[in-house]
């Protein structure tokens, strides 16, 4: 049963913080993810996006705070709250010797998913992917493989899909093809997205809200296509680039 109330956010993060010795990598942020809701987190090298996905997916253990995920707290009740979960991220490709088919039915069997063969061939033809079914994951190109990574992700059905960067180095049309496909997610399901990129032309065209971290802090917060104006900006790359500069400017705008 879910913890805080019957219909909660796929993601609530309040207050949490993660510190190296003298480094605080995460410093006191709080967000939420809601119901078909893609939410672009922001922020300059080193600002902690990754680090917070970490915290996210159990990886990395906070240092204090809390995230429950469809309302289930992730540090009582971590392996719940973890199968609503899931996540791609260039950095982490899929076995290069596996092919396509024996990666996903890996994935599949380690997720506990139920009928996973109809599965597996249902996302096969939703990301265009059967003609590669038996070829090596290695071997794919970047496009070919994120498509793989996102099939992947999709395997367990996840209400909150967690992605660092997954369109970056993908050609144009590729990149708005998963654009689209992500939207489609939470357009069709009841599942949100936590999206990380550096692209901010991509981030005006899918994001719903955007959140600008620097210093491990969470800046600012709100519409991508309103925000830069609000700000006195005329674009959302040079709102980005005065959060990289001039982020006390802003703490105490
Ligand atoms: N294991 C660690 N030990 C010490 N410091 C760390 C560790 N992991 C991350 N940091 C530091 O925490 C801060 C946040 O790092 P993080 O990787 O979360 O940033 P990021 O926003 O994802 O950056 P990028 O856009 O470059 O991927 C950085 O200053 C980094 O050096």
């Amino acid at each position: 049963m879910a913890e805080s109330s019957s219909n909660p956010p796929v993601l609530s993060v309040r207050e949490l913080c993660k510190s190296y010795a003298s480094t605080v990598a995460v410093d006191g942020i709080s967000f939420e993810v809601g119901r078909n809701e893609i939410v672009g987190l922001l922020g300059p090298n080193g600002a902690g996006k990754t680090t917070t996905i970490n915290m996210v997916l159990g990886v990395l253990e906070p240092t204090s705070g809390a995230i429950h995920i469809q309302g289930v707290d992730l540090s009582k009740r971590r392996s719940q709250a973890l199968e609503y979960t899931n996540f791609a991220a260039v950095y982490a490709p899929l076995p290069g010797n596996l092919t396509v088919v024996q990666n996903l039915r890996y994935f599949g069997m380690i997720y506990g998913v139920k009928r996973v063969s109809e599965r597996i061939e249902a996302l096969l033809q939703e990301f265009d992917l059967a003609r590669f079914r038996d070829t090596k994951c290695g071997v794919l190109s970047s496009g070919e493989q994120t498509r793989v990574a996102l099939a992947k992700a999709m395997l367990n059905r996840p209400q909150l899909l967690l992605l660092d960067e997954p369109t970056a180095s993908l050609d144009p049309s590729t990149a708005r093809d998963i654009r689209a496909r992500i939207r489609d997610f939470t357009a069709k399901g009841t599942g949100g997205v936590l999206w990380t990129s550096h692209n901010m032309y991509e981030v005006e065209e899918v994001c719903d809200r955007v959140l600008f971290m620097s210093r491990g802090k969470v800046l600012l917060q709100g519409d991508p296509r309103k925000l830069p104006q609000e700000h006195g900006k005329a674009t959302l790359e040079e709102l980005f680039i005065t959060v990289a500069r001039e982020p006390l400017a802003l703490e105490h705008a």
